[in-house]
């Protein structure tokens, strides 16, 4: 078990820095129904960490109390050191936190660039008025943030779509789209909201690849929800499994894999 504070090396070469997200006895409830039942785990500088779970094991409310969208009724949310307090979206952004959604939320209307400019908002300094008086800067700010929008979509490889009107894409393409969206933000945190749902195996594959080479080439950490446990295992660093809103696991992939409880909850077994 490693320090809090100590990074190390993996054995693909990339360094994992020390924690930077630490969840402590989150407990979540909507009325009666535990979504969340007092659950730790950290997340470290530069990992890719997933949480995976069977239908309704609590995933999706993990990655809103992570996002800071829901605020846990018991336990605390750490971050960069200190203990996280309720946030507005906006707030959310500014502390480089940027996530995608599994129902992709798109500008269906709107061209790849532009809906990836929309990603570059909490960058965005000059505001209205000041955009009417001062006009040289607010150009100068908007050809900069255009420059990082059109870096982020030669990196995704979507070059050749950015004109199209997002409605007129195939779904794989939109979610790669959301990822550029998310990623204009530079953020030090991604969340990926089921990146790769209802998505083919040609799909899936390029979106693994584009995940692993936001994770290297910009050194962003990700954590990601799946329900698919297959598809995370050699994308991870390491893994949380949630079942019926408790943890039943956390480790390596090979760690859960061979984890009897693990294996139980995925071939529905049935509990006590
Ligand atoms: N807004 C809500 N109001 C009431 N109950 C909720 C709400 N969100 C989630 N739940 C309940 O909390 C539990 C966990 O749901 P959650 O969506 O977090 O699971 P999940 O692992 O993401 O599931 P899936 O893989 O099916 O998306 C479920 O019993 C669900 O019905």
């Amino acid at each position: 078990m490693k320090d809090n504070a100590e990074s190390y090396v993996t054995e693909d070469g990339r360094t994992i820095g020390p924690v930077v997200m630490e969840m402590k006895n989150i407990t979540l409830r909507f009325g009666g129904v535990e979504a969340i039942k007092d659950i730790s785990f950290d997340i470290r500088e530069g990992e890719i960490r997933a949480i995976i779970g069977p239908n309704g094991a609590g995933k999706s409310s993990m990655l809103n109390v992570i996002s800071g969208f829901y605020v846990p009724q018991e336990g605390e949310v750490w971050y960069k050191g200190s203990v996280r307090p309720r946030m507005k979206p906006f707030q959310v952004a500014q502390q480089g936190i940027a996530r995608t959604f599994q129902n992709i939320a798109l500008f269906e209307g709107m061209s790849v660039l532009d809906n990836v400019m929309t990603g570059r908002l909490t960058h965005m300094k000059t505001g209205m008025l000041a955009q009417t008086l001062w006009k040289g800067k607010a150009e100068r700010e908007e050809i900069e943030n255009r420059e990082v929008a059109e870096q982020i979509i030669d990196f995704l490889e979507i070059q050749a779509i950015r004109k199209t009107p997002v409605a007129r894409l195939p779904y794989g393409l939109k979610k790669r789209v959301e990822l550029a969206r998310a990623l204009a933000a530079e953020p030090s945190l991604l969340l990926l909201d089921e990146p790769m749902a209802g998505m083919n195996v040609e799909e899936k594959e390029d979106m693994s690849r584009f995940i692993l080479s936001v994770n290297d080439e910009f050194g962003t950490t990700i954590a990601l929800i799946e329900h698919d446990m297959g598809v995370v295992m050699d994308l991870s660093d390491r893994v949380v499994v949630m079942d019926y809103g408790k943890k039943i696991g956390d480790g390596t992939p090979s760690d859960v894999r061979n984890n009897q409880e693990v294996i139980d909850a995925y071939l529905g077994v049935a509990h006590d």
